[in-house]
């Protein structure tokens, strides 16, 4: 552009120098400066095109060559140029490639427009420099373009040859500016490949940066669906060749991707969310209060060659190591207990339990031993704290790690935490359950999980983990005078291994959730797809890789309400979608029917499950010999009311998650609002009306008569 300026002011200044025997060169240069003026707007190939015709048709000189003898050839040669370039670009050949948005290598070719008639690159360079020395500054632009108008005044021919050209170059230029949009537009839309096309290209040529460039273009259709979906295509096409291309770009099953789109359906969230899984969370250690403090530690390691600073405000006991001369774990310091190697996150469920001096406090899952040290230190290693892992190999790194770390008010157990509930039921004042997991929050620390989680392993889990919690719970000492809190934690981002877990909790204990406590996280959910929990869930805690910058951990810190093993019916959030307080009403009414049935029943069998399914023959059975039609019709009523009840349950059996492990799809319930015809209503209730106050007022004439 500002050789086209240059050439810009060289041309005006021409026409103010010289003349009139230069008149027709000056023309000339208006011409080239009408060329050069519809390049911005014009595809690069068209300038290509022209260039490169014109290149052909005119042997290649310097500007100084091509002075006055090529006048005429060029005043003829330039138009026909054009006429071609007219061509071309009406036949829109000039548009089709994709080299039209152009690479690095086509943007000197921009530059290159340069060449040809008037010379190199080089050339141009020293003539504009020339020419600027020649013909004078910006100032005189002003002042050539006065005398040109002028000429136009005297209309030369060649005038009237420039300004029809003109014309013509803005009708070429008007022309190829629409196709240029017409080709961006058509560019930006972005055409969906279908899933087997997608699939092939994974299986045969598998290319990372088409596959990345696809996943941000569906995504960006997906944010703006409405407007930038290909026709016939729809959210879950395109959900599907995300998923697909997700999976081979991260290295994901589909179960575990489907999991996280579900978690983040914003996909630029997912996508911040699987970035982050891939890098390294940084080396972080805890300060062992029980030896050392923060400051001193921090010293002595800067002595070390390492470099420490404190991990975060949250935290008084957690120094972040950014680089050190000497291995983390090999330190006098370390080897002395001073502190200990953990991720942030495990200190906020330890944080979040407040364990105190002299209290019972039970690690039901403590391998190696990290939270486990941690709570002795806030226990100041006072009372008794019960470190319990089932497996024995990982419980010698917990003794190893209580012993460097000086802890002396431990037990070791090495059960499974299940039997904790029988062998010390209402046995401690604090909990912490920090619960084997899938592991989705540390995908950075162990790759293997992206492809080894399906959905019977997060069965499996999320079954261990809602035996474990309810074990927990009742080894709890609801009545201890300074507890009776269980802290529930996991490395995991899954629903099914966290609300869901506290959830069911709720609902089969009485329970309640408390806040935790902790200044960072965000609210874990209480609204899941279809599903609603609780809605104290809210005081649970979510963390992220891409939003703390820490590892995906869940914390829930949950009060014991009584030792008794009822919960109250209203702690568990089990209201589904389109559930109302009336339907409630409707539940208490069908339990109370159940109950009154039942209690015939009860001199037959025991209490139990299969007691209900036995209550409907044992119901029938009772009412054998009552013929009448209404008792009949009720014990249908009480039927069918049981039946619903029973798949209500079996339905929630899971706690919202089917056996397999996977969000249960239940569609929206669509409401249909009945069309009321108002005129008609208002006739009624009018009539309805004038009918009440025609009773009321015999009534009380009535009324009025026999008092009188
Ligand atoms: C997330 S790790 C615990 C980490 C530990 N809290 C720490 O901070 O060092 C989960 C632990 O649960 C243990 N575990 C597995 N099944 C268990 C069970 N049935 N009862 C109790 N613990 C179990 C595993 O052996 C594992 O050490």
């Amino acid at each position: 552009m500002v050789v086209a300026k240059q050439k810009k002011k060289a041309t005006n200044g021409a026409a103010a120098s010289a003349k009139p025997e230069k008149k027709i060169a000056v023309q000339k240069k208006v011409i080239a400066k009408k060329v050069d003026a519809i390049v911005p707007v014009a595809p690069k190939k068209v300038v290509k095109v022209v260039k490169k015709k014109q290149q052909a048709e005119t042997p290649k000189k310097t500007k100084k060559a091509a002075k006055p003898n090529d006048e005429e050839d060029e005043e003829e040669e330039l138009p026909e140029d054009l006429k071609d370039f007219k061509k071309a670009a009406s036949a829109g050949k000039l548009f089709d490639s994709d080299d039209d948005m152009g690479d690095e290598e086509e943007d000197d070719d921009e530059i290159g427009i340069k060449e040809g008639p008037l010379g190199s690159d080089d050339e141009d360079d020293e003539d504009d420099i020339d020419m600027d020395d020649d013909f004078g500054s910006d100032e005189d632009e002003d002042d050539d373009e006065g005398e040109d108008s002028e000429e136009d005044e005297e209309g030369l021919p060649i005038e009237k040859k420039t300004k029809k050209l003109d014309k013509k170059m803005a009708k070429i230029a008007a022309e190829g500016e629409e196709e240029l949009q017409l080709n961006i537009t058509g560019a930006d839309r972005f055409e969906l490949p279908t899933v087997e096309e997608v699939e092939e290209e994974i299986q045969t040529a598998p290319n990372l940066t088409s596959m990345k460039q696809r996943i941000q273009d569906v995504i960006q259709v997906l944010g703006d669906f409405k407007n930038r979906r290909q026709e016939g295509k729809s959210r879950s096409d395109y959900i599907e060749v995300l998923t697909k291309d997700l999976c081979s770009y991260y290295g994901y099953n589909e179960y575990l991707m489907n999991k996280f789109q579900q978690i983040f359906p914003a996909g630029a969230e997912l996508l911040e969310f699987l970035e982050a899984n891939d890098q390294p969370r940084p080396v972080t250690i805890r300060t062992n209060t029980l030896k050392t403090r923060r400051g001193e530690l921090a010293k002595s390691l800067i002595n070390r060659g390492m470099n420490v600073d404190p991990a975060a405000k949250w935290t008084k006991v957690g120094l972040v190591v950014y680089d050190t001369q000497v291995p983390v774990g090999a330190t006098p310091e370390y080897l002395a207990g001073h502190y200990m190697i953990q991720g942030l996150c495990s200190l906020l469920p330890v944080m979040a339990l407040a364990p105190q001096p002299g209290e019972r406090v039970l690690d039901m899952a403590a391998a190696p031993g990290g939270k486990t040290s941690h709570v002795a230190a806030l226990m100041k290693n006072s009372g008794v704290l019960f470190a319990n892992d089932p497996s024995k190999e990982r419980c010698t790194a917990v003794i190893g790690n209580l012993h460097r770390l000086g802890v002396n008010c431990s037990i070791v157990s090495s059960l499974d935490g299940r039997e904790y509930a029988k062998i010390m039921p209402q046995g401690f004042d604090r909990i912490l359950l920090d619960a084997p997991c899938s592991g989705t929050g540390v995908i950075w620390k162990d790759q293997s999980v992206k492809t080894s989680r399906d959905s019977q392993d997060v069965q499996k889990r999320h079954t261990l983990q809602r035996e474990l919690i309810l074990s927990a719970i009742d080894a709890l000492d609801a009545n201890s005078p300074t507890g009776g809190y269980l802290v529930y934690s996991t490395c995991s981002v899954l629903v099914e291994e966290n609300e869901a877990v506290v959830n069911y909790a709720l609902q089969k204990r009485h329970c309640k959730l408390v806040p935790t406590g902790l200044d960072i996280g965000v609210e874990g959910f209480t609204k899941f797809r279809e599903y609603r929990f609780h809605p104290t869930l809210s005081l649970t805690r979510r963390y992220y890789p891409h939003v703390h910058n820490i590892d995906g951990f869940f914390v829930a810190k949950i009060k014991k309400m009584s030792n008794t093993k009822n919960p109250k019916p209203e702690q568990a959030g089990d209201k589904k979608e389109g559930e109302t307080d009336e339907t409630d009403d409707k539940k208490k009414k069908q339990k109370k029917e159940k109950k009154n049935g039942k209690k015939g029943e009860k001199t037959k069998k025991n209490g139990g499950e299969a007691m209900e399914v036995d209550g409907e023959e044992g119901g029938e059975k009772k009412d054998d010999d009552s013929t009448t039609a209404s008792k009949q019709r009720s014990l249908k009523k009480k039927k069918n009311a049981d039946k619903n009840q029973r798949k209500g349950e079996v339905a929630r059996e899971d706690d919202g998650f089917n056996t397999k492990g996977e969000v249960r799809y239940e569609p929206k319930q669509k409401f249909k609002h009945k069309k009321v015809n108002r005129r008609l209503l208002a006739r009624t209730s009018a009539k309805a009306m004038k009918k009440k106050r025609r009773k009321v007022m015999t009534k009380g004439y009535s009324g009025a008569t026999t008092s009188d």
